[in-house]
């Protein structure tokens, strides 16, 4: 716990009127008028016009430990996590060796632990070395210390429909839910891209929009089937909103996750043939673009998750074809959504607390803090919280991220609003926009 007093002087919660507030012993110690909060013995954070999140929580995390840590480790990933303002990630299961046991999703758990930047929540493999061929040990993975409750093949798709009925059948025992990388595998053999006009033109193979949205109609009728949870993962086309929209209004139990890059890129970047815009599911049209960004202010998409996917430069910096599916995410979220849903005027900063906070913290079980439920922040809750200065604008530097690896497809761009400060139980893990170099714990 932090013995460290901070007063955010003038901050505005969830955007409303300013107030000072004291962060103490870990929790929120006080709330005053602005400028009264008695500095003494505290650091004082300048935050005027800056507006006080709860602490982010990002339910698609891809932390590459163990078996990339050339491209990220638990700790390289958590640091950029902090600096994009979260104060938990869940980390995707497909490492090396998969997160499909006890032992691994335990050994991500500690190392997370061990970093102390943000709460790391390991994700727990559906199937057994992600092959699709049986389940993996849930049950096992749902007792353990990591107390694993988000199960997913992310990088595949859970496509057997038996296999996958099972896995939905297993998780509610402990309230768990599969999160599901939707994408038939047979109508997206070789694909490079999305199919449309600009792959015709550039001569690239097609992921056909069908591909996600017929694995998403067929899980949704397998959730209703089943009385059971389910979570799509990057959701990206308007069909796949329409499909989501229509099984939340039959009640179906059924959350979405969208990017931050699909409310903004679209497959155009394509022609560039630069790899950064390499992704998966693919960058799809300006019309999907618009329906996702619809159905994430009509609450038909539940959340932003970032997927963050970072990738060597060995395995990006080739051609299209040989390039690796993904893109760095961490650090440009936030901006990505205020820029989107926020300057847009389709989502308020309470909107924002909501999507990239409280319902992923719900969605994967985590107690992230009442804050971070969504009620306003309160004297005596422990301190997760984030500070943006929306104001401000950055110019997105590739080479000077706190993740590893350099593949932003954000290179270059100007986006608004900067993370200035973060903290993870009273803790700054987050100073004047930079990472603080030493964990005490
Ligand atoms: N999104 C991607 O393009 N890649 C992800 C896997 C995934 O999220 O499907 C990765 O692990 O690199
Ligand atoms: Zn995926
Ligand atoms: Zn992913």
């Amino acid at each position: 716990m932090s013995t460290e007093t901070y007063v955010l002087r003038a901050a505005r919660p969830l955007g409303g009127d300013p107030v000072d507030v004291v962060l103490r012993g870990g929790v929120v110690a006080e709330i005053t008028a602005p400028g009264v909060a008695d500095a003494a013995d505290a650091t004082v954070v300048e935050a005027a016009d800056h507006v006080l999140l709860p602490g982010l929580v990002d339910l698609h995390t891809h932390l590459r430990e163990p078996g990339r840590e050339d491209a990220e480790t638990v700790a390289s990933g958590t640091r950029a996590a902090a600096a994009g303002g979260f104060t938990a990630v869940h980390a995707m299961a497909n490492t090396s060796p998969v997160a499909d046991t006890a032992g691994v999703v335990e050994q991500v758990y500690r190392l997370g632990e061990q970093a102390g930047w943000v709460d790391v929540h390991p994700v727990g493999a559906v199937t057994v070395g992600l092959a699709g061929e049986r389940l993996a040990e849930l049950g096992a993975m749902a007792d353990s210390a990591a107390r694993v409750r988000v199960f997913s093949d992310d990088g595949k798709c859970v496509s057997d429909p038996v296999l996958m009925r099972r896995a939905l059948e297993y998780v509610k025992a402990f309230d768990g839910v599969v999160a599901q990388h939707a994408q038939e595998p047979r109508l997206t053999e070789g694909a490079q891209m999305n199919e449309g006009v600009v792959s015709a033109e550039v001569g690239l193979t097609g992921w056909p929009a069908v591909a996600e949205e017929a694995i998403i109609a067929r899980d949704v009728l397998l959730a209703e089937h089943v009385g059971s949870r389910l979570h799509v993962c990057h959701l990206s086309t308007a069909g796949s909103v329409e499909i989501v929209r229509w099984a939340k209004s039959r009640g179906i139990d059924v959350t979405a996750e969208v990017t931050p890059h699909h409310l903004v890129l679209t497959d155009e970047l394509a022609r560039t043939y630069d790899p950064a815009f390499k992704v998966n599911p693919p960058l799809r049209t300006a019309a999907d673009v618009e329906a996702v960004r619809e159905g994430l202010a009509d609450g038909t998409i539940d959340i932003v998750a970032t997927d963050h996917a970072p990738h060597t430069r060995e395995d990006k910096d080739c051609e299209w074809g040989a390039a690796a599916f993904g893109m760095t995410g961490l650090e440009t979220a936030l901006s990505v959504v205020q820029q989107t849903m926020v300057d847009t005027g389709r989502l308020s900063w309470s909107d924002v607390a909501r999507v990239l906070s409280s319902a992923p913290a719900r969605i994967g079980r985590v107690d992230a803090g009442p804050h971070a439920q969504g009620r306003p922040v309160a004297v005596g809750e422990p301190a997760n919280l984030t500070l943006v200065d929306p104001a401000a604008v950055r110019s997105v530097d590739g080479t000077r991220q706190v993740t590893a690896s350099g593949n932003t497809p954000f290179a270059g761009v100007e986006l608004p609003g900067r993370v200035v400060a973060t903290f993870l139980r009273g803790r700054a893990t987050v100073l004047d926009g930079a990472p603080v170099g030493e964990v005490v714990r």
